[in-house]
């Protein structure tokens, strides 16, 4: 064991054109048991919307977006306006600065009911966030597989992302790939994802 380093990883999952680091499990059984329970509870959960081909479609996946003040982000053809923090999201957010190094200042979550629910081929390089900024992703409840796609090679990887851990994507990795929660029969329990942000201010 090498003493005098801290936490911190900096392994890059990506083989290019971008930085995927996984900080491995923050939050043990217990912890994030306490956390999916609270948010279930206290989150102002609702239904997103798209466009997909000029269609409006409502998921079944809930979201919710919260942050440091009223900012407004549009994907997917809409514009959501931020909800204050609550006490476990201020400290979650503080957990998270710690591993990743990085300040947020927002946090879109996402509640997937079971495996049937996932979330389509995307990338997050909205004009509303900071340019190659970084996205930490907390994950609390059943174990889903997290897909990339490179936007011009097709090459794939695919990482497993279990309770209580924490991914983190940056540098240009929005830019070179897609990312993606494929839906899955194998998985019965729900999932809650904290996905936080930099909104540009
Ligand atoms: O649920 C996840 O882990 C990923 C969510 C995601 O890609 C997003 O919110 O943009
Ligand atoms: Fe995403």
């Amino acid at each position: 064991m090498d003493l005098f380093t801290n936490n911190a990883t900096t392994d890059n999952l990506l083989p290019y054109d971008g930085e995927v680091i996984y900080h491995g499990i923050l939050l043990d059984t217990n912890e994030a048991d306490h956390f999916f329970n609270a948010l279930m509870q206290k989150i102002d959960w609702y239904h997103d919307k798209s466009v997909i081909y000029g269609k409006e479609i409502t998921t079944k996946r809930k979201v919710a977006w919260y942050g440091s003040k009223d900012f407004s982000y549009t994907y997917s053809g809409f514009t959501r306006i931020a909800t204050p923090w609550i006490e476990e999201l201020l400290a979650l957010k503080q957990l998270i600065e710690l591993y990743t190094d990085s300040m947020y200042n927002s946090c879109l979550l996402n509640l997937y009911h079971s495996g049937e629910e996932g979330m389509a081929w995307h990338s997050d390089g909205e004009k509303d966030l900071v340019n190659n900024g970084s996205i930490a992703c907390l994950s609390l409840g059943a174990q889903r597989r997290f897909d990339f796609k490179h936007k011009q090679s097709a090459e794939k990887k695919q990482f497993d992302l279990p309770n209580g851990s924490l991914i983190e994507m940056k540098g240009e990795t929005q830019k070179h790939w897609l990312h993606r929660i494929a839906p899955t029969k194998k998985v019965t329990e729900p999932r809650i994802s904290l996905t936080f942000r930099q909104m540009k201010s």
